[in-house]
């Protein structure tokens, strides 16, 4: 266990949540006791519309507020995207990049990916750098060589390690309630924090890992203990208080 790496359960609301669902963060907020907050980091990334609103509820407590997007340069003419100094000035400490629902949905590249980290670390934020096969690929023995080319192209390597998350979501757990065996897991981040320490010496033992997909109250411990996870990204459980609530009560 290195300690310099401490937890971090990170939830991610996507596309869901309207101004009632405040409940929940509020929810979150009462259940993360003071057992949980001594071992713990826990985070929720809502729509860019409820982060004021989050971050008012939010103030004086442990919860971290993230976005779930943000755009590489700090402001101008790109109607309908975000920067990362707007989130950070609506109350956001970290930022995920290249999920892979954007890779998808927007055709983010690595190199626009890397270019969004480097606006969130400029903005103050910390990014969490979404990396993950999908089932083709996985199935043509190319998990590794995603992920790696993934590291390579969409990393900052001059960000200190302690600034810079890295989420692990093999993109068929997404959402499917599939997830890899422990073992996969534990083969994947290892590889992960080897290509990730080829970024720079001690990088790759100091660099949080988290895995993402499917992860759930009944699988949450199983997936956590594995060696080399420093915490979830979770989706859907993350929506209601009570779920979100049990993933991270895997450290207790
Ligand atoms: O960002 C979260 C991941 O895409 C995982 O989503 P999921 O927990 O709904 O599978």
């Amino acid at each position: 266990m290195n300690f310099a790496r401490r937890p971090l359960v990170a939830g991610n609301w996507k596309m869901n949540g309207l101004h009632a669902a405040l409940s929940e963060i509020d929810a979150i907020a009462t259940g993360f006791d003071a057992g949980l907050r001594e071992k713990i980091d826990l985070l929720i990334c809502p729509p860019a519309t409820l982060l004021a609103a989050a971050a008012a509820r939010l103030e004086g407590t442990d919860v971290a507020l993230g976005g779930q997007d943000c755009h590489a340069q700090v402001s101008g003419a790109h109607t309908g995207d975000v920067s990362a100094l707007m989130l950070a000035d609506a109350g956001a400490r970290f930022v995920i990049v290249g999920h892979s629902e954007r890779r998808a949905d927007h055709g983010e590249s690595d190199g626009l990916v890397l270019a969004k980290a480097r606006a969130a670390l400029s903005a103050g934020l910390m990014p969490i750098v979404c990396i993950g096969e999908t089932r083709g690929e996985r199935d043509a023995g190319q998990a590794e060589s995603v992920v790696a080319a993934q590291i390579a192209g969409s990393l900052p390597p001059e960000a200190p390690p302690e600034r810079l998350v890295v989420a692990y979501e093999p993109v068929w757990a997404i959402g499917t309630g599939l997830t890899p065996t422990p073992q996969d897991v534990a083969r994947m981040h290892g590889f992960a924090r080897q290509r990730i320490e080829a970024l720079g010496p001690g990088k790759g033992a100091a660099t949080r890992i988290l895995y993402g997909g499917s992860v759930k109250p009944e699988n949450a411990r199983e997936l956590l203990r594995v060696s080399d996870v420093d915490g979830a990204l979770v989706g859907g459980a993350s929506l209601k208080a009570k779920d979100f609530l049990a993933i991270a009560a895997a450290y207790r």
